[in-house]
């Protein structure tokens, strides 16, 4: 099937009016129905990123094609009509009084006639899991259900493309899995294109399907988890790490002389392999026992 490119990026450079350079030579692609993520450590530029390719930050050197078109040209209407940003902090993004009439408040500017507001509404409630919570106080939502509440409203105007700023920050562990959980959903069944940034190298290989990895306002790396986490040494020097899964096995290949052929980065991959491993050497050691007698 062919590839639809949504998002062409070229940034050759970005500075703040400060005169911090925070973005240099940016190239990358983002294909429709992709779920990729835009990987660095704190103030690596990923917001910055995220901002330019939303249209809120006009002033750099390069383009930015949203479907072909430069974003800079386009009206915010049309922007906002494909693409949806979440905030890192939804406090930020959220502003109504109940949780029903802050997810209105996309579909509504867009002109809908209630009924199809209250449908559209309902509909991204229920795809986010807070449908029973429609009539709560904003105020009143913890700050995991804040975030969902914040995707609603996206979902609700339509978005194809959601740019997501640290969706797990703040988010306990059981929250960080339903919040990839859900995107997951909305990227597999929905067809939802979606990037995010994060520094989460523990959850990433276990949702993404390619990653960028940002450092200093600098592309060093893309591809697939597997390319991406490869050299521990490569990773430390851009201030990231591997998985905890990867970091072990790599240990006990290089340190113990384990004979493991791959880096695993989940724990059912590190689980077959290690499974492997054991009946090997089970293995050789009933045929020693058998060539001994
Ligand atoms: N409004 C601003 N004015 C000047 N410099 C800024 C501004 N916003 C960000 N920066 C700088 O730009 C660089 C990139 O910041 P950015 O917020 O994009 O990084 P980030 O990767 O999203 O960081 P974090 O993970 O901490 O959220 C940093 O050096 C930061 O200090």
């Amino acid at each position: 099937m062919e590839t639809v490119v949504r998002f062409s990026v070229d940034i050759r450079a970005f500075a703040y009016p400060d005169g911090t350079r925070a973005l240099s030579d940016i190239r990358l692609e983002v294909a429709h129905g992709e779920f990729c993520g835009i990987l660095g450590s704190n103030g690596s530029g990923k917001t910055t990123l995220l901002r330019i390719m939303d249209g809120l930050v006009k002033e750099y050197d390069g383009s930015v094609l949203l479907d072909g078109r430069d974003v800079r040209r386009l009206h915010p209407r049309d922007i906002y009509r494909t693409v949806g940003l979440v905030f890192q902090n939804p406090d930020d993004q959220l502003f109504a009084h109940t949780v029903f009439e802050d997810v209105a408040f996309g579909p509504r500017n867009m002109g809908y006639a209630e009924a199809e507001v209250k449908r559209r509404v309902e509909e991204a409630l229920a795809a986010v899991e807070l449908a029973e919570l429609a009539a709560k106080s904003i105020h009143a939502l913890s700050y995991g259900q804040k975030k969902r509440a914040c995707i609603a409203g996206l979902l609700a105007m339509g978005h194809g493309i959601l740019l997501m700023d640290e969706p797990t920050a703040g988010l306990d562990p059981m929250g960080e899995y339903r919040m990839m959980e859900l995107l997951t959903r909305l990227n597999r069944e929905q067809g939802v294109t979606v990037v995010m940034a994060t520094h989460s190298v523990d959850l990433v290989p276990l949702f993404l399907h390619r990653l960028h990895i940002l450092s200093r306002g600098r592309l060093v790396r893309g591809g697939t988890p597997e390319e991406v986490f490869t050299a521990p040494a490569e990773l430390e020097s851009v201030k990231l790490r591997l998985p905890h899964i990867a970091e072990l096995i790599h240990r006990l290949k290089h340190e113990d002389a384990l004979p493991f052929h791959r880096l695993p980065l989940t724990i059912g991959e590190a689980r077959r392999e290690i499974v492997e491993i054991l009946q090997t050497v089970h293995h050789r050691e009933t045929e020693t026992q058998s060539n001994t007698r």
